[in-house]
């Protein structure tokens, strides 16, 4: 892993352009863009089956896209030569194999020095649990081994789909730190997550999916511009300000202020100018937020079941039409 370059002057770790990947007469994807540099983290969101770990097998090279490019570092997936660490969703281990016998199994693959297992196991750990079977492990703990075997061999590319499914808040925030660490070092991370809070802290940029298509990317500014969703300005002494202030009166809604991702700066200047302006609070919309107004934007095609927002594929939605009509059909009977 390499981290003497600078961002600024790097090519991109990953570039997709234009991506396409058809199933027979489905498009799983359509048109997808996006760049991933070093030492950076992407965030791949979006509703079940809109593409997401796709994307991650496209990037692996584990399958070809139908229509577009993508290279690694400047180099088409097939011609690349650079170094891969990937988490599957499900990632499962032969059980009866011991956590040390299974990173040492990888290590032997990839001809890595023993010594660096049992760093991992140290880093991670799991050293009271080494010598015990993989059914013996938690789900904690064996997506803390499934992490570990991922960056044996200290990747330039992280791909981790779903790592922190079913994880405790501490666990996940385990997990997070060391992919901070991994950043650091100058790893491209790239996350596919349903879990918005926690990636928020964490993600440099983020690619929004819904049906397949890009519907979001960039910085969360980038995104809060996009969206044109609104920040929330709490003052604590909100009538005293409000009263009298007619452009203050003009920002005002139910005892707070409401701007625009480009007048916030603003704003922000002029309250600090203000005698009688000791306190304020900025809340900027949230990454779920975001994420709700994003797929929400494609409502034509957004089906709600079990009461979550779901973006359903025509085809999706066509299964799911006659499961009613037949569900319908038996009850009549
Ligand atoms: N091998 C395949 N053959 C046909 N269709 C596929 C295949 N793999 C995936 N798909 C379809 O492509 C779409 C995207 O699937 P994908 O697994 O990438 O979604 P996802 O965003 O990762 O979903 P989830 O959040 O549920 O894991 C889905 O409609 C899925 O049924």
């Amino acid at each position: 892993m390499n981290n003497n370059t600078s961002q600024a002057d790097n090519a991109p770790m990953v570039s997709v352009e234009h991506a396409g990947l058809r199933f027979g007469d489905f498009d799983a994807l359509q048109d997808i863009n996006l760049e991933v540099y070093q030492g950076q983290t992407l965030a791949l969101l979006g509703h079940n089956g809109a593409g997401k770990s796709s994307l991650i097998k496209l990037i692996l090279g584990l399958i070809k896209p139908t229509s577009g490019q993508l290279t690694i570092r400047g180099s088409s997936v097939a011609g690349q030569s650079v170094n891969l660490g990937y988490l599957p969703e499900d990632v499962s281990f032969y059980d009866k194999l011991t956590g040390k016998e299974v990173l040492s199994y990888f290590a032997a693959l990839k001809g890595i020095h023993p010594q660096r297992v049992q760093q991992l196991i140290g880093e991670f750990e799991l050293e009271y649990a080494q010598h015990r079977q993989l059914k013996t492990y938690s789900k904690g703990m064996k997506q803390r081994l499934g992490v570990a075997q991922a960056i044996l061999s200290n990747p330039d590319i992280l791909l981790l789909d779903e790592p922190t499914v079913g994880l405790d808040p501490q666990a996940s925030q385990f997990l997070y730190e060391k992919i901070e660490s991994l950043k650091q070092q100058g790893c491209a991370v790239i996350v596919c997550t349903h879990e918005l809070a926690i990636v928020e802290q964490h993600l440099d940029s983020a690619l929004l999916l819904a049906g397949g298509r890009r519907v979001g990317f960039g910085s969360l500014d980038d995104l809060r511009q996009a969206s044109g969703l609104k920040t929330q300005i709490k003052l604590a002494n909100f009538a005293g300000l409000v009263q009298g202030d007619t452009y203050l009166q003009s920002l005002s809604h139910q005892q707070a202020l409401w701007v625009g991702a480009d007048e916030r700066k603003a704003v922000v200047e002029y309250l600090v100018q203000q005698k009688n302006c000791t306190d304020f609070n900025v809340i900027e919309p949230s990454l779920a937020v975001m994420y709700h107004h994003f797929m929400q934007q494609q409502a034509p095609n957004v089906a709600a079941v079990n009461g979550e927002l779901t973006m359903a594929s025509k085809g999706w939605l066509q299964s799911l039409q006659s499961l009613f009509t037949s569900t319908a059909r038996q009850s009549s009977l």
